[in-house]
């Protein structure tokens, strides 16, 4: 059996847009109705979505037949995290909170098989077919694509040297943090933000290195698209379902 060539990875290498949608309902039947629905990538959240790795097993088995890649968020920048994620047979994944280069040389280690990193050898896990992917230990570094995540005004300082570490595919900025951090919590459309996500963009550009964000504000999506920004969530499981269902609601209530 052969490996799984990671779109994601390689569409972004080659300056392909990629336009998303995050998932946190942590519900199977939602991830296999919305990775068919033309989306080149989903987000499965562990940070902030009731996921654990049975969830993550579960949300990848339902979107496989789909066109989404999956793409996993591990709560934290933990390598135990990150090796578990990636035996579930993620082969994107999106490190939350990395401050400094040093913090994404280590997101990159957890990620790769050595010499290039430290992830740990499992002979059956899901990631290699439960065994029957020839040579996976030797093919998996390839295909594994590390999106390292900014979102403080201190990790932005350092765009450049974070973006730039070997194995880094692509950075991508958390806008709500990044707000936070800058004492604009829960605006993220502030001009000083904006301005900052903007900058941002400008640095990857100038580095060559993929960019990405997320809004469900269909105009920043827009103007994020414009600035360069190359993946881009336009939008979540959840956003989709409460709008939805207040919108119906709405309509027939107020009769
Ligand atoms: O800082 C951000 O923005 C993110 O990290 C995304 C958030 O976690 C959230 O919007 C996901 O529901």
């Amino acid at each position: 059996m052969d490996l799984n060539r990671n779109a994601f990875k390689h569409a972004i290498a080659a300056g392909t847009r990629q336009i998303g949608l995050w998932s946190s309902l942590s519900s199977s039947t939602a991830a296999e109705i919305v990775s068919d629905s033309g989306f080149d990538w989903i987000l499965f959240d562990m940070e902030h979505a009731p996921n654990d790795i049975a969830e993550i097993v579960a949300l990848q088995q339902a979107a496989q037949a789909g066109s989404a890649t999956p793409i996993v968020r591990p709560a934290w920048n933990d390598a135990v995290l990150i090796k578990r994620v990636l035996d579930s047979g993620a082969q994107s994944i999106l490190v939350p909170f990395v401050q400094t280069p040093e913090e994404a040389r280590q997101a990159v280690a957890a990620a790769k098989y050595p010499p290039e990193g430290i992830r740990g050898a499992a002979g059956s896990a899901r990631a290699s077919r439960y065994g029957r992917v020839s040579g996976y230990l030797n093919k998996a570094n390839a295909e594994i694509c590390v999106l390292v995540q900014i979102e403080t005004g201190e990790a932005l300082a350092q765009i450049d040297e974070i973006a730039t570490v070997e194995g880094v595919d692509g950075v991508f900025i958390g806008p709500n943090d990044l707000s936070a951090s800058m004492g604009h919590l829960g605006n993220m459309g502030h001009p000083e933000v904006q301005a900052a996500i903007e900058h941002a963009v400008t640095r990857l550009k100038a580095v060559g290195k993929p960019a990405g964000i997320l809004t469900s504000n269909h105009d920043e999506a827009r103007r994020y698209i414009d600035w360069g920004y190359g993946f881009v969530a336009v939008g979540s499981d959840v956003g989709l379902l409460t709008k939805g269902a207040d919108a119906l609601a709405k309509t027939f209530k107020t009769l």
